[in-house]
């Protein structure tokens, strides 16, 4: 149902007022629902309303977004939001419209009459729109940027908001140096407050943001990566009898609980759910071989709780993206890895699967020699389809992170926050990972496992990195190189330009009806990286 607008009239106006925490709350809940604002929600909120710069870290779903619109709604006027692809502008207007929020985003995607109506819009004494979401290339434009000063003179543009503020550090050196340019709005619009958000936790990306917004003396507020109610453990195949039969017997003592197994080839999501199912446990694999009816049923089986334990390969990230519907199971009690993931980056965000209702739930990750060279390999191999150019940071040293984390004796959990830049002393991990709990049992695996390898692959290492020798066929990953080869092959834009002049690239991604999950965004913004690392390739 349509909420009228109302409390921005409610509120009042004077500077003061507006950032006070009781007014913002009533925002909150009349336009959001939510009873309370959340982490660093209220601090960025007052900040920016007070007009002062702000970065924003804050883990993937841990509401940024709020950041900016309710700073829409606390004033008169307009908020910016850069944002760098269309499909993510689309459905965040998409799902303010439906609160009755006017948003509005403006891409060269959308009919002449409707870029029209938002431009007589913006032109008009009395704009409607509250949130105007662009790309960085359309800003990089001399008319857009025009038009920013003319709604700047006028008293309109309350805030810059630059959602996913890490691409300036990833995509603007050489993908898209646009990104690079926003430092402009700076210096045409210097007394607008800009907010940087990003869910990247890197030092050097927070510095670099900083430096190319020229952001001044901006308030950085840094939430925590901490999954308190994870419990993170990691088992050695090398070491176990039967992999297999391992997960069913832990499957099996957790009772009927909701699971996700990741593995790395379809060829295992369908072994391990058949084998799982022959012992009793409701299983089903969920992989882009899949025709999408037999996944979509998959899927409702699993959401219906009909399933209990979804086999997937990564592909599983963007299944919404396609099966057109809300994603967030919040109940899902174990997050298992089959295969070692390709960074902690990748292992943070699906084990993050995991306890979305708060409720304690666990992390599993089998950790195996073979797997850990497989990966290796695949790893090498994407790093070699990369143009010298490319800065991105290399596959491999993202997945050394993670291999530290399966083969070193400390606390999992402390890795894991370390590997985002988050100090966190080992002794508030308070027994929640099997390091910290079972710390002579982990060490006495690490000890067999060295020894282990190193009679089966005569090194002294634990594992051996070399894989000249690896026959691995690439073919069997086709998920891990390109997770869109299920089908879909709608086109969509991901930057935009108002004159034609800059670069248009054309990305293969869903057109989206819905709001998109946590997940999703993370496999759209993915995909387009990957997207370009091809398409460099190719030049
Ligand atoms: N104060 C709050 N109380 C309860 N729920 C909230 C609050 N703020 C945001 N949420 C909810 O949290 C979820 C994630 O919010 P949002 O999409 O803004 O996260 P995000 O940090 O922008 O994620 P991403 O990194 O994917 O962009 C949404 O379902 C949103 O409604």
């Amino acid at each position: 149902m349509k909420k009228s607008p109302l409390p921005v009239q409610n509120v009042n106006r004077s500077d003061k007022n507006v950032s006070g925490k009781e007014a913002l709350v009533k925002l909150l809940r009349w336009h959001f629902g939510h009873a309370d604002f959340r982490g660093k929600q209220l601090e960025a909120i007052q900040a920016v309303v007070s007009g002062r710069d702000c970065f924003c870290l804050m883990p993937t779903g841990g509401g940024k977004s709020i950041c900016y619109q309710i700073p829409a709604l606390a004033k008169p006027g307009i908020v910016l939001v850069v944002s760098p692809l269309i499909a993510l502008m689309e459905n965040q207007v998409m799902a303010l419209k439906e609160k009755g929020i006017a948003a509005e985003y403006l891409s060269s995607t959308q009919a002449t009459h409707v870029r029209n109506k938002i431009h007589e819009d913006l032109d008009s004494g009395k704009p409607s729109v509250r949130l105007l979401y662009v790309t960085p290339e359309l800003i990089a434009t001399k008319g857009f940027m025009l038009k920013l000063r003319k709604l700047h003179d006028r008293g309109l543009l309350n805030l810059i908001a630059i959602d996913e503020a890490h691409c300036i550090s990833s995509w603007g050196h050489d993908f898209r140096p646009s990104y690079r340019q926003l430092s402009t709005l700076r210096n045409s619009l210097a007394d607008v407050p800009v907010l940087a958000l990003t869910a990247t936790a890197a030092p050097k990306v927070q510095k670099d943001v900083i430096e190319s917004l020229s952001l001044r003396n901006p308030l950085v507020l840094k939430s925590s990566f901490n999954r308190p109610n994870i419990f993170y453990e990691v088992r050695y195949k090398d070491l176990i009898d039967n992999a297999y039969t391992d997960l069913c017997n832990l499957l099996k003592s957790c009772g009927n609980i909701c699971a996700i197994i990741y593995c790395l080839e379809r060829t295992t999501c369908d072994d391990l759910s058949l084998h799982l199912s022959s012992t009793g446990i409701s299983s089903a694999a969920y992989h882009a071989g899949l025709n999408s009816n037999l996944r979509s049923t998959v899927l409702d089986d699993w959401l219906s709780s009909k399933k209990q334990v979804i086999v997937a390969t990564v592909a599983f990230g963007s299944w919404g993206a396609r099966d057109k519907r809300s994603n967030d199971k919040k109940d899902v009690r174990m997050v298992c890895h089959f295969n070692v993931p390709k960074s902690m980056e990748s292992f943070y965000q699906e084990s993050g699967r995991a306890g979305r209702d708060q409720l304690p739930s666990r992390s599993v990750l089998y950790y195996g020699v073979d797997d850990r060279k497989k990966m290796e390999f695949l790893l090498r191999n994407s790093e070699n389809k990369k143009s010298p150019s490319s800065s991105s940071k290399k596959p491999t040293s993202d997945f050394e992170q993670i291999v530290r984390y399966c083969e070193g004796s400390g606390c999992r959990r402390k890795k894991i926050l370390e590997s985002f830049g988050e100090e966190f002393p080992v002794q508030q991990c308070n027994k929640t990972c099997d390091a910290c709990k079972h710390p002579n049992q982990v060490a006495r695996s690490l000890e067999e496992l060295t020894t282990t390898a190193s009679r089966r692959h005569n090194s002294s290492r634990v594992f051996i990195t070399s894989s000249s020798d690896n026959k691995t066929n690439e073919g069997q990953y086709s998920e891990f190189w390109n997770r869109n080869e299920d089908g879909s092959n709608s086109d969509e834009e991901i930057s935009d330009s108002d004159d034609g002049a800059d670069v248009v690239k054309s990305l293969a991604g869903p057109k989206l009806s819905r709001k998109l999950g946590v997940d999703e965004k993370l496999v759209l913004l993915e995909r387009a990286e990957e997207k370009y690392n091809e398409s460099n390739k190719q030049v």
